[in-house]
């Protein structure tokens, strides 16, 4: 379990973040505005989706802008890669540079650091994201295809090694099958720890399951839209909330 904010992450019924996936500098605050209303936990400000991400002042300026309209809800700081599916071109050190920055602004409560794109070199940020006094999210993007389930626990294991404070993985099934693997490792790495923080996403519509059953599994962060969505299969807020509602009173019943 983590907690930030008063929201504890890996408690109870999966916790709900949406993304800001808007481009300019207005969509991002309607956006924020209409995910402060939300019943959303958490939010993503996906900062490689906005057409100013190279240039760091004005990442910082929609970053502040961002936080004061969210108030109390945590906001993780993600810059995709493009090798991992985001929009961000910018080389190892240039993001490194970038997530540092981010997480030394106090803006932001929590910094999303891929753990396996440019040969693994973020890893080493970690600390210093930390030192800074932010969270980090190990993450792992597989847009391609769903990789065996050892595959998936040894990606899981390797980023907790690094010391993250959750680790996640999302990965495109390319079968059915391929979403019970996915759910498969996600249960074996819960019952082998019941305290892992991990999120195992199956994305696209037939991973549907994968976000709506976290508390099944033990994924303990699902992601939802208001709008557009930032990855395939997303529900939209009101949806993901009803059913992930409806599973859990079923798991009330002796
Ligand atoms: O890593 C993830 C998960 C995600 O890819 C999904 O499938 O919902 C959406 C991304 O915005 C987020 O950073």
């Amino acid at each position: 379990m983590v907690e930030i904010r008063g929201v504890r992450i890996g408690e109870g019924t999966p916790k709900i973040c949406v993304p800001i996936v808007s481009r300019d500098f207005d969509g991002i605050i309607e956006a924020s505005r209409l995910i402060a209303r939300s019943k959303a936990d958490l939010v993503e400000w996906r900062a490689d989706l906005f057409h100013g991400y190279k240039d760091t002042e004005k990442v910082m300026e929609v970053l502040g802008e961002a936080r004061k309209i969210l108030g109390d809800k945590p906001l993780i700081f993600t810059l995709r890669s493009a090798q991992e599916g985001g929009g961000s071109e910018l080389n190892g050190e240039q993001a490194a540079k970038l997530l540092l920055t981010a997480s030394a602004s106090r803006s932001c409560d929590i910094v999303d650091v891929e753990m396996f794109s440019y040969g693994g070199m973020l890893r080493t940020t970690v600390d210093d994201v930390r030192r800074n006094g932010a969270g980090t999210i190990g993450s792992y993007h597989d847009f391609r295809k769903t990789p065996q389930k050892a595959e998936i626990i040894s990606r899981i294991k390797e980023i907790q090694a690094s010391g993250t404070d959750i680790a996640k993985i999302a990965v495109m099934p390319n079968s059915r099958r391929d979403v019970l693997e996915l759910l498969d490792a996600t249960l074996t790495l819960n019952e082998e720890d019941p305290d892992n923080t991990i999120i195992c996403i199956s994305m696209s519509g037939i991973g549907t399951l994968s976000r709506v059953a976290g508390e099944f599994f033990g994924s303990a962060v699902t992601f939802a839209s208001i709008g557009e969505v930032s990855a395939p299969g997303q529900l939209g807020i009101d949806s993901l909330a009803t059913v992930q509602d409806i599973l859990h009173s079923g798991l009330q019943i002796e």
